[in-house]
């Protein structure tokens, strides 16, 4: 980016922004579906940096708005197993008399500081700002805090941008049925694997997940991955709703529950070919195993319900342990990490991709980054066969159990290996990933509790299925 453009930068030391801003965020942010901290109070925010990425000019609204980008520290009582301080990013939208049709997305009339009088709302519904966010990306530089890159694809203008409405962990914004642009809201010092994973995948020659085209960062001293902007598959359905749609209709899902089998089975072939694959040896089965265990032990403390189950679900990680053991090795590589059949898509040809390679939002993110057995990505995806037959009325255990194994098929055939012939290890990784679906359940969604309930009831007795 030009001098000229970052000398635009005019907020960046402002230390009265916060306390002015803070009372109105600390109202909204609790009420954003992607505030991971939900449910504890907010004690106070700090500044990580401040951009305007158009000039917030008070002097006539007529003209363009501002569009301040935040990055703050909002900093919570802590509990077991989460950090104490988070960092989102803000898009603000900044206007002294937001039109109407901004209304819903409004956060409040700053009463002092620096946008004294101003009325800041959710950048992201103003087509405006939006607009800017495409333009910045194509046109690649420096702004501030805030690094806009691109790879050598060209992207056209003036995509009429609008906000994907659906529930998110992130935001994000789609261009003209062409681009998807994901913008990260709790961001962490390193490059999201959902940036570089895809873009591993893309130099692989691997088109079951969209390439990057262009993506923003932060240039803290440490770097943050802030958005991501990659093809929109436009018709595209997510397998959650096509196996919900399945279930209700009385149809069954086994060749998509194949194809998604080797879909995932390709994507590993690719990433065990890009990024480095490091064998588990005993030491290394040990610290898998523990880590399993730590989990379990965390997420006891704080969902009480799992308690009477620890000691059953512990055989599952101590018997992979025993077999590390025994001289048992396993190989390892970069996975998906939180593979559900909400991460697919099935384009409007048939064909399945895989999206969203973030992995598991509230694991640090080099625990997320660290390669681990492909079948954590095949557990994740045979808990959810298992999430969407109970989902239904009546359950349907011979649902799930029959897409399990078309799935498996799947990816046995296109991997050359069949994840059902190591039993200790899958069992190891769905229960470790029902743990998880616990933990997530009982904080984010308390009504959907039962389902990773059952499946816990049923691996803390050995059964698998
Ligand atoms: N490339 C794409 N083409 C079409 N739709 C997409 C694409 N990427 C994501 N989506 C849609 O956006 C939703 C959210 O994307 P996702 O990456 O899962 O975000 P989050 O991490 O916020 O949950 C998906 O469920 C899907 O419906
Ligand atoms: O927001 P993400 O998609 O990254 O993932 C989180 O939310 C998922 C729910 O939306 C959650 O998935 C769980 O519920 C799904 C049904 O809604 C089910 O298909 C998955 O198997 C189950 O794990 C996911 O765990 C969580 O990380």
């Amino acid at each position: 980016m030009s001098e000229a453009a970052s000398a635009q930068v005019t907020l960046a030391n402002s230390t009265a922004l916060l306390p002015s801003l803070g009372p109105l965020l600390h109202e909204w942010l609790p009420r954003q579906r992607w505030f991971a901290g939900k449910g504890r109070s907010i004690t106070a925010f700090s500044l990580v940096s401040a951009t305007e990425i158009l000039p917030v000019d008070r002097a006539d609204d007529d003209r363009a708005p501002g569009l301040l980008h935040l990055l703050v520290r909002v900093h919570q009582p802590t509990m077991p197993a989460q950090p104490p301080v988070d960092c989102y990013q803000l898009l603000l939208g900044v206007r002294s008399a937001p039109p109407q049709h901004l209304a819903p997305a409004l956060i409040g009339r700053v009463p002092d500081g620096p946008l004294a009088g101003l009325t800041v709302y959710e950048g992201l519904h103003d087509p405006h700002l939006a607009a800017l966010l495409l333009e910045r990306l194509r046109t690649p530089g420096r702004l501030g805090a805030v690094c806009f890159d691109r790879g050598p694809e060209p992207i056209p203008q003036d995509l009429p941008p609008r906000v994907l409405d659906t529930e998110q962990s992130n935001s994000s914004l789609v261009y003209g049925n062409s681009y998807i642009l994901k913008i990260f809201r709790r961001v962490f010092p390193g490059t999201n694997p959902d940036l570089e994973l895809p873009l591993a995948l893309s130099r692989e020659g691997c088109g079951r997940v969209p390439a990057p085209v262009a993506w923003f960062e932060a240039a803290t001293p440490e770097r943050l991955t802030l958005g991501v902007l990659q093809p929109f598959l436009p018709g595209a359905q997510d397998g959650w709703q096509l196996a919900l749609r399945a279930l209700a209709t009385g149809h069954d899902f086994l060749a998509e529950a194949h194809a998604l089998g080797r879909a995932t089975a390709e994507v590993h072939t690719a990433l065990a070919a890009a990024l480095p694959t490091p064998v588990l040896r005993r030491s290394q089965t040990d610290e898998l195993a523990a880590a399993m265990v730590e989990r379990l032990e965390a997420a006891a403390h704080a969902v009480p319900e799992l308690v009477p189950y620890v000691p059953g679900l512990r055989t599952a990680f101590d018997a992979v342990a025993a077999l590390g053991h025994r001289g048992r090795s396993w190989a390892a590589q970069r996975v998906h990490g939180d593979l559900h059949l909400g991460q697919t898509l099935r384009g409007a040809d048939g064909f399945w991709s895989l999206i969203d390679f973030e992995g598991e939002p509230a694991r640090p993110l080099p625990e997320r980054r660290s390669p681990q057995p492909p079948v954590r990505d095949v557990a994740g995806m045979l808990r959810s066969f298992d999430y969407a037959a109970r989902s239904h009325r009546p359950w349907k255990p011979e649902w799930a159990a029959r897409c399990r194994d078309a799935y498996c098929d799947g990816y046995a055939e296109a991997a050359g290996a069949d994840p059902r012939a190591e039993p200790e290890l899958l069992r190891a990784h769905e229960t470790d990933k029902a743990v998880y679906e616990v933990l997530y359940e009982a904080r984010h969604r308390p009504d959907w509790l039962p389902v990773p309930m059952a499946a816990i009831h049923r691996l803390a007795s050995g059964t698998v299925r």
